[in-house]
């Protein structure tokens, strides 16, 4: 197909039009990164961690900024003697020459060079060679007096802390960026499971799966990098430049112009690439969404034959991520190229201008500039870091504002999770009563699900939705589950207490909730019977499989209670999975019972098994079920019929209701309670 069509087809794909009005919305907002804020605050809380760092840095710049000065004094203590003969030669031709003069000689050259050794015996051999030998002559670094030798070994030294300090600086620095990583991913995770429903309702697993993953540990691997080059780079700049500004000021101040040059092109692009990779993160984020969700459907593809279309359709969701990653890459390729380029042309400014400048004094010329080149040489290593480093920093940014996305996000739930938040329930013991209920949900408020209606449930007592597909069952799980609060009106437990001021672990401790496709965790026969009371012990969870009838098949496998069940383990049929849920619910010993079309997806023979377990589990309990199927519903004390947009049309017993002509006669003639 020509890449035009795919284009042009590719925007019809529903996942491309969504990105786009969503990242429309996105960028209206104007969203805000804090990397920075989140280094700071790590480091805040980790004054010791900064202090060394700090110091580090500090110590490994100073390494490297001595370097051109070492140069310096080396070529000062190998070249000054040279000049010194020139001079000492006029002299002894004019005749009497002493030591005073050729000190006066080095002190008039202004360079720091010394005698070294017993100068009267020098010039009383008058040998040249002592005089012109380097060695005979030292820079004073302090207290110290050192040769050009000297000076090598001083330069060895300071590689040797080099490596020491860059090797201490990686390391903390890892360590902080794991933990930053680490402690962003629990946040992220914690904030993900605390939030209500109405969360996951516009979100793909892919999605938030890339921020969890991927964007946490962007985040972590810029943390290790930008404090610590950063600093590096800063200390190392202002080093240089303080070094620099020793051998020669105005070289310096043409040196500055040309950084701060640089450094604006920096900035200026700071915020342009930014918003380039923000796209490009949420691009493929869109497509990692995609994916998780078509391999979680891998059973639709294979039952349909479309992998083939699927092949394509994942080709042409990419032309989007391509065309942005390509706008990307142009844009860091030109400015790596702007930096590199204007960084190379400073050291042939340099020449030019100190060619300029000290025309007339040549051999000034070829001292300064021998240690200035090796001085710019210093400073070139930290711009070209801080280079790569805003590229890093641009991709933690856009890391860290998808982040925020989930650790700042609100949920209605928020105060019921905090430890001493809302009242602890001791026990369901009293009824629970729907008082002046009315719910839309809130991703679309608009659609009243149920009008207002009232209703008891007694304690001890069973009941049973139904109602045509649409009209509102599992709402009532929901509402019951806390997954979402009514829009009006209030849930009472124990008949006085509303359920949104009570403390949700202490009360969800308390409530069973069976569904239709129940979820098994990744873990063994234990793990999944005790989730929920973890305390019970091994013997308890037995006991409990064996009275769901699920021990003798569990004995049949291998591994026995030891074998690993969900996604990549044992794979349990419906029943199965259904009765080692009612083992959890037998072990938990809830004292309110939720069942959520519990059989419904069980062939008959298993259903009327089944059935009888969950009757025997609901015996003194208050249970409320959501039923399709007639012997769900027959034994319940109460049946409360719901109307599609009606709420609740009709209440009263199996054998009240299907004697009044109504809804639920309808639905029983027309054999949906089968
Ligand atoms: N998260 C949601 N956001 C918006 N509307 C929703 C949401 N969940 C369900 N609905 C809508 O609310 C209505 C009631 O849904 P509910 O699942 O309670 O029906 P139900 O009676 O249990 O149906 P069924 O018997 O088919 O399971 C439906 O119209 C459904 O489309």
């Amino acid at each position: 197909m020509k890449n035009k069509e795919i284009n042009e087809k590719s925007l019809d794909d529903p996942n491309l039009k969504e990105t786009k009005e969503s990242e429309k919305q996105y960028f209206k907002k104007k969203p805000k990164s804090n990397f920075l804020a989140i280094i700071g605050n790590y480091l805040k809380t980790h004054i010791f961690t900064a202090i060394i760092l700090i110091l580090i840095a500090a110590i490994s710049s100073a390494t490297s900024v001595l370097g051109p000065k070492i140069i310096q004094y080396m070529m000062k203590t190998l070249l000054v003697p040279t000049s010194a003969l020139l001079l000492f030669h006029q002299y002894v031709s004019k005749g009497n020459f002493s030591i005073g003069d050729l000190n006066d000689l080095l002190d008039k050259s202004n360079s720091g060079v010394k005698l070294k050794g017993d100068p009267n015996y020098i010039l009383s051999n008058n040998d040249e060679s002592l005089i012109s030998n380097s060695k005979n002559y030292f820079t004073s670094l302090g207290n110290l007096d050192l040769g050009w030798v000297d000076w090598i070994y001083v330069q060895i030294a300071l590689f040797i802390l080099l490596g020491i300090t860059t090797y201490l600086s990686q390391f903390i620095a890892g360590i902080m960026g794991k933990n930053i990583e680490i402690d962003l991913r629990n946040k992220a995770l914690e904030r993900l499971v605390k939030q209500d429903m109405s969360y996951y309702s516009d979100k793909k697993i892919g999605e938030i799966l890339t921020k969890i993953v991927s964007d946490t540990q962007t985040i972590g691997e810029q943390a290790q990098q930008v404090p610590v080059t950063f600093m590096g780079a800063l200390f190392t700049f202002c080093g240089s430049i303080a070094t620099l500004s020793t051998i020669d000021l105005k070289l310096t101040g043409v040196v500055v112009l040309l950084m701060i040059s640089i450094f604006g092109v920096l900035i200026t692009t700071f915020g342009i690439v930014k918003k380039i990779a923000l796209r490009v993160r949420k691009s493929i984020t869109n497509i990692n969404g995609d994916v998780t969700d078509r391999i979680a459907t891998i059973r639709l593809i294979k039952a349909s034959g479309t992998e083939n279309y699927e092949t394509e359709r994942f080709k042409k969701i990419h032309i989007d991520y391509n065309k942005k990653s390509r706008t990307l890459i142009a844009t860091q390729s030109s400015i790596i190229t702007v930096i590199t380029v204007g960084i190379s042309s400073i050291q042939v400014a340099i020449v030019v201008a100190a060619a300029l400048m000290y025309y007339d004094t040549p051999a000034y010329l070829a001292i300064t500039l021998s240690s200035f080149i090796s001085g710019i040489g210093t400073m070139v290593g930290p711009i070209m870091q801080i280079t790569r480093l805003i590229i890093g920093l641009i991709q933690a940014s856009a890391g860290s504002i998808r982040i925020n996305e989930i650790i700042k996000s609100k949920s209605i739930l928020d105060v019921s999770y905090e430890k001493e938040a809302g009242l602890k329930l001791k026990e369901i013991k009293g009824d629970i009563i729907f008082k002046d209920i009315e719910f839309a949900y809130p991703e679309k408020p608009e659609k009243v699900i149920l009008p207002k209606f009232s209703f008891k449930f007694e304690h001890g007592k069973s009941y049973a939705f139904v109602g045509e597909t649409g009209a509102g069952k599992s709402t009532i799980a929901k509402m019951l589950l806390r997954f979402y609060d009514p829009s009006n009106g209030q849930i009472l437990i124990n008949g006085n207490t509303d359920l949104r001021n009570l403390n949700l672990s202490s009360y969800l401790d308390k409530v069973g909730y069976v569904e239709q496709e129940p979820q098994i965790l990744y873990g063994n026969v234990f793990d999944n019977v005790k989730y929920g009371r973890f305390d019970a012990t091994d013997e308890e969870v037995i006991d409990a499989c064996k009275k769901a009838n699920l021990d003798e098949i569990i004995m049949s496998w291998p591994e026995k209670y030891n074998t690993i069940l969900g996604e990549r383990g044992m794979m349990l049929s419906g029943g199965q999975k259904q009765r080692l849920v009612i083992a959890r619910m037998i072990l938990k010993d809830p004292e309110l019972l939720i069942l959520d079309e519990a059989t419904s997806a069980l062939d008959n023979i298993v259903e009327k098994e089944i059935q009888k377990e969950l009757d025997k589990l609901m015996v003194g309990r208050t249970s409320i079920s959501i039923a399709h199927r007639l012997s769900t519903i027959k034994n319940c004390d109460q049946i409360i019929v719901l109307g599609r947009d009606q709420g609740v049309v009709q209440i009263g017993t199996f054998e009240e209701l299907k004697k009044q002509d109504g809804h639920f006669k309808k639905l029983y003639e027309a054999g949906l309670m089968d």
